[in-house]
């Protein structure tokens, strides 16, 4: 069946242009709109598979405003363009759209780049399903298995955060005693970590129980969310909600009602510190998990699964998640950067990382490489700022023996070396004009010539670049293309800098005097509590390779077994207490902390025996130490 096209273009003349182009590649145009109500309506009378989008039009409203509708749709469309104004460009990009073609516009360009839109829709749709079905095998595997209840809550935690991202996970009978549930629930408190807080506990913390929920029963019988602005609402009716996400900071709710049969019913809600964490993709996943939930937990109901009821873990505690090796942070920030990476790297996508200098993007790039199927494969990295831009093409591309002077032999690029795996490009934004026109076909054509070389060759390579320059702005300006800019933006991933992640520096700073220690066979064990508080209130503008370099210095010149001082460059006592901007989030240790205290004072202190906070939190009491010790709880809380 031949794919049908809108045309949304108010310019008659380019308009016919495309028209004639399409129709000459096989494409069914459907019509051409010349405003934005004119598209809305076609799209409802001819149902096109693709819209081609100018982004201004005749009218008050914007192609910007119509892809805003179309994204909601799933329709997926093209920007056509020639404005490169860094605010539209800004806007245009929050819609995702699927290619951007800068005009005046190429036959093959246009033609390639609809192909390419056809298979990442295609493609990603098919990823939703595939997401989405495997979710629910999951589900009713974990609720089929012979676990007792905690343990499968805590599997359901772990097997639905790389689909949907939660920091808090509640799971609530609405009715505990007629369903012999108990509530339970989850907070997140590392990259694979989660701390569970049952009802004693919650009544612990809060002097309140979940039983709140019951005068709180949602009606709805569909999975519903609610961003930061519709929460209240939800509050009139559900005080709990309003309990817990002012407990754990939390901003934005997905619930997920379960009808059970004999009428009882029973909840899973997961909650967010974003605030505007969940849309309308999450609903058909969810109402997957929903189905698949009321079938599981029937079953576990029926006593159709037996064995064991005890949990094993109350804090899973893989130190480090597989792919992630070495990166050290569990900050709110850096978490919600491994959930993006986690979700990006097994396909072949295009990512670009975008952050300060040292913020640790290339870091990212392995692990985008080692979590994807392409591991195993060649990993080739191309610093594009280091290279001469005379040396840039034959160091990419490779050269043909007499290319130019100097070419005294044939030379492989490292687009040929990288085939099958991955390339890495590093500061793209240094990356010349003329060989940004050719990158771009790599992108688009998958094929590539050698300097000096008439035949073309089929590669296979996933391209991840990096940039700490403001992309948008250097397109703006004219230094960088457009179309590359949009085609590279396919998957962006921001690294936060140092900042605002200031909780992420005891741990980064550790883990740096380990890796030295080794280095230099010294025992330093860690900084005092006046260098670290230093650091704390530090800017760090060259981030995390600063801070690198910093623990390099000191331990190299450090005389006992604490640094007891650090000479940091500006003057660093400027900012509010521990560096922190007074209006921010708490963050998961800050929550976690307050948490421990807040157990710990109702058992005035104490931490063994009965009743005492090592019990309620479910911890082994050792466990519980090493956490305050890490976490800084002081002396007046302990026994
Ligand atoms: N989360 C992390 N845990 C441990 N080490 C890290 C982490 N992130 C970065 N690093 C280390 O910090 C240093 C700087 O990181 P990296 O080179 O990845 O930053 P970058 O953003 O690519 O820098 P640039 O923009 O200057 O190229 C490296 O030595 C890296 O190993």
């Amino acid at each position: 069946m031949k794919q049908k096209i809108l045309i949304v273009e108010d310019q008659f003349v380019e308009a016919d242009y495309f028209r004639l182009m399409l129709t000459k590649g096989g494409y069914t145009v459907t019509g051409t709109a010349r405003t934005v109500t004119e598209a809305q309506e076609m799209i409802r009378k001819d149902r096109p598979h693709f819209v081609l989008l100018d982004i201004l039009l005749k009218g008050r409203q914007t192609g910007i405003d119509l892809a805003r509708q179309l994204a909601e749709d799933h329709l997926p469309f093209v920007y056509l363009s020639a404005n490169s104004n860094e605010e539209i460009l800004h806007a245009a990009k929050a819609t995702q759209p699927y290619g951007f073609l800068v005009k005046p516009v190429r036959e093959k360009d246009l033609l390639v780049m609809l192909e390419i839109a056809r298979y990442r829709h295609e493609h990603s749709v098919e990823t939703q399903h595939r997401k989405e079905a495997t979710t629910q095998q999951n589900i009713a595997r974990i609720l089929a298995s012979t676990a007792g209840w905690e343990q499968k809550m805590l599997d359901l935690t772990t097997t639905l955060q790389p689909g949907i991202p939660f920091d808090y996970l509640v799971a609530s009978p609405d009715d505990a005693t007629r369903l012999r549930l108990p509530w339970i629930s989850y907070l997140r408190v590392g990259l694979n970590e989660y701390q569970k807080i049952d009802a004693t506990a919650l009544h612990n913390i809060t002097g309140k129980t979940p039983e709140a929920r019951r005068h709180a029963q949602d009606s709805a019988a569909l999975p519903a969310f609610y961003n930061a602005g519709a929460l209240p609402a939800v509050y009139e009716t559900a005080p709990l909600h309003r309990l817990l996400t002012g407990t754990f900071n939390m901003h934005s709710l997905f619930t997920i009602p379960v009808q059970l049969a004999g009428g009882k019913s029973f909840t899973l809600d997961l909650y967010s510190r974003k605030p505007d964490a969940y849309h309308n993709d999450h609903v058909s996943l969810l109402t997957r998990v929903q189905d698949a939930l009321q079938k599981g937990i029937e079953k576990h109901l029926s006593g159709a699964v037996t064995g064991a009821s005890k949990a094993t873990v109350a804090i899973t505690a893989p130190t480090e998640a597989k792919g992630f090796e070495g990166m050290v942070g569990h900050s709110a920030a850096m978490l919600g950067v491994v959930d993006h990476v986690s979700q990006v790297a097994p396909t072949d996508t295009s990512v670009i990382l975008l952050g300060e200098s040292g913020t640790g993007k290339e870091k990212i790039a392995d692990c985008i490489h080692a979590l994807s199927p392409r591991q195993g494969k060649p990993f080739i990295k191309v610093n594009c700022a280091a290279l001469p831009a005379s040396l840039i093409e034959s160091e990419l591309f490779g050269h043909e023996r007499g290319a130019f002077t100097g070419a005294s032999e044939k030379r492989t690029g490292k687009f040929e070396k990288a085939d099958k795996g991955t390339i890495f490009l590093d500061e793209i934004g240094e990356m010349p004009l003329e060989l940004q026109a050719k990158l771009l076909r790599v992108l688009q054509e998958k094929e590539i010539e050698r300097v000096g070389g008439t035949d073309t060759i089929r590669i296979d390579v996933r391209i991840i670049a990096a940039t700490n320059k403001n992309l948008e702005k250097e397109v703006a300006e004219g230094r960088f293309r457009l179309d590359l800019y949009y085609r590279l933006n396919v998957f962006p991933v921001t690294l936060p800098p140092l900042r605002q992640r200031y909780e992420d520096i005891p741990a980064l700073a550790q883990h740096f005097i380990a890796q030295y220690n080794r280095k230099t066979g010294k025992k330093i064990t860690g900084f005092s509590a006046h260098a670290l508080k230093k650091m704390l209130a530090y800017h760090w503008p060259g981030n995390i390779r600063e801070l690198e370099h910093l623990v390099e210095r000191h331990v190299l010149l450090a005389k006992g077994t604490v640094i007891e001082d650090v000479a940091l460059p500006h003057p660093y006592e400027t900012s509010a207490p521990g560096g922190m901007e007074p209006s921010r989030m708490k963050t998961i240790q800050e929550n976690e902390r307050d948490y421990i205290i807040a157990v710990l004072r109702k058992c005035n202190g104490r931490v063994w025996g009965q009743g005492a906070a090592a019990e309620i939190l479910n911890l082994p009491p050792s466990t519980l130490k090493t956490r305050m010790k890490k976490l800084g709880i002081r002396k007046e809380y302990r026994e």
